[in-house]
């Protein structure tokens, strides 16, 4: 039987991600007004959805509002509204101090609470229930992202006429971490009732489909995934449920037409006047998070410094730092520990008015972006473990000028399309401060040869290329 809402409108095509490409902010004096959201999974998909004229079903991103569902700019949005106890329970808690940590290679420990995974299964099913509401007969529904794992399965119960996928943002964690889960095969049984389980790399899928047959014996394939081909079968019931790898990536060509503006280019020369014009500008954009490895990276540049292999007025460094999950314990004590390092840097090694450090808590929008991408020598992104990263294709996207460098960490999803960067383990910090040192003195036409390559990847595969792969493997959509 199926469990579809009567009146409303319903969509053809259904995102379903934890939150809307938009936050509802109230402001000092009470206004509300909407802003984007923080993080790549929007970056990427908002373009790509806005394209498709579907529906988006999110939490606005404050606890405890009721907001209809609304028309923004073609894009159908159903807000979901979570509690202020659901936000500490589901969001702070079970997906971003238990699942997080686990499926980030442990680099802080995970917490195991129950009351964490109760909520986490109440709020899945609500979301279930609304992404059911919200689509017509026989349509595609995408679910995204760790947030929601148990809603293919539960959205299969309620309407069994719908074509469901499931994409994993993050890592899909080793199967000797997984298995720490006390509520694995749950989850497990939970992402089984998608149609297609999508992940960024091969590894990933792999990992599930042994959990697959070992947590709740079903029989699945056991040769390689291969990159947006090749996938693993298995068999539910009498449904095959196909698990692939399918690497995320940007609007390149938006991007890289942003970056020719004569308004990005005059605000990138004048990001550098603004430094003081250093020989070399080398930049940080992310999320202040702990598994970016920003303290890695400010730590190398500590000792560069005081061993005399950088000098402080030939080198600036800008550090933009997205606001995130701030009552999270894990990144309170992070966001101190970063701040007191950027404090003993320009302490022991500024001049007045030159800081060495530029570190900005803020967030800044696409245009502002693509002029600090242009005016950077170097793109530090030195993650511990990333699902992908897409600021580092961000930075070879706004680079048409062929200029500046790459260091980057194996452990970005992104690592693997981008072999022409400066590849660094950061937990080698010896290697990370060589990496830094090879990209600020790389000979210019080693340079444009290392960026022409990374060039040809991330605007041959872009986001459109990435969501149109899912969806032809998913059923949804024709091949070319
Ligand atoms: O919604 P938040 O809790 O504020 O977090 C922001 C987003 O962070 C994560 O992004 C990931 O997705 C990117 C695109 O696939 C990928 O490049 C990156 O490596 C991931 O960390 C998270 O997965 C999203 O759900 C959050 O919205
Ligand atoms: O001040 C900022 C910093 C970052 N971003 C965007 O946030 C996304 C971060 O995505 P990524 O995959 O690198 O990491 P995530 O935050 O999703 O883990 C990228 O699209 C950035 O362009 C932004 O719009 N403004």
């Amino acid at each position: 039987m199926s469990d579809q809402k009567e009146n409303g409108s319903q969509a053809d095509f259904v995102v379903v991600a934890n939150r809307l490409p938009v936050d509802l902010e109230r402001t000092a004096d009470g206004e509300r007004r909407w802003t984007a959201s923080p993080g790549g999974l929007v970056s990427a998909l908002e373009p790509f959805l806005r394209s498709r004229k579907g529906a988006w079903v999110g939490w606005p991103g404050v606890p405890d509002v009721d907001v209809d569902e609304f028309d923004d700019d073609g894009l159908v949005l159903h807000p979901v509204s979570l509690s202020a106890d659901e936000v500490r329970d589901y969001y702070e808690g079970f997906s971003n101090a238990t699942l997080w940590p686990l499926y980030h290679d442990v680099v802080e420990r995970p917490v195991f609470d129950r009351a964490w995974w109760n909520s986490y299964v109440k709020v899945n099913r609500r979301f279930a229930q609304a992404s059911a509401d919200v689509a017509a007969h026989g349509a595609t529904v995408w679910i995204q992202d760790y947030q929601l794992q148990l809603v293919p399965a539960m959205l299969r119960e309620l309407r069994p006429d719908l074509r469901i996928g499931f994409f994993l943002h993050i890592p899909f964690p080793p199967v000797e971490l997984f298995m720490q889960m006390p509520w694995r095969a749950a989850i497990i049984r939970g992402l089984t009732g998608a149609d297609l389980v999508g992940f960024h790399r091969p590894g990933g899928a792999q990992n599930f489909l042994w959990l697959c047959r070992q947590l709740i014996g079903l029989e699945s394939t056991r040769g390689a995934v291969g990159v947006r081909s090749r996938p693993g079968t298995m068999q539910v019931g009498d449904r095959t449920v196909r698990v692939g790898a399918f690497p995320i990536s940007i609007d390149a060509a938006g991007l890289d037409n942003l970056a020719r503006t004569k308004g990005v280019q005059e605000r990138a020369a004048q990001l550098r006047r603004d430094l003081g014009n250093p020989k070399t500008v080398l930049l940080g954009v992310d999320r202040l998070d702990y598994t970016k490895g920003i303290d890695l990276r400010l730590q190398a540049l500590h000792e560069l410094l005081h061993e005399g292999r950088l000098q402080p007025d030939d080198v600036t460094f800008v550090q933009l730092a997205t606001p995130s999950r701030e009552r999270v314990e894990h990144y309170q004590r992070m966001r101190g520990e970063i701040e007191q390092m950027v404090g003993r840097i320009n302490g022991e090694f500024s001049r007045v008015g030159h800081p060495v450090v530029h570190y900005l808590h803020q967030s800044v929008d696409r245009t502002e972006l693509a002029a600090f991408f242009s005016a950077a020598d170097v793109m530090v992104v030195t993650p511990l473990r990333d699902g992908m990263n897409l600021v580092c294709k961000e930075y070879v996207a706004a680079r048409h000028d062929l200029g500046g460098a790459l260091v980057l960490s194996e452990f970005a999803g992104a690592a693997a399309e981008l072999s022409s960067a400066f590849l660094v383990n950061p937990h080698d910090l010896d290697g990370v401060k060589d990496a830094l040192v090879a990209a600020i003195t790389l000979d210019p036409a080693e340079g444009r040869r290392r960026m022409r390559a990374m060039r040809r990847q991330v605007l041959t595969h872009d986001v459109d290329r990435w969501a149109r792969s899912f969806l032809q493997a998913l059923g949804a959509e024709a091949v070319d």
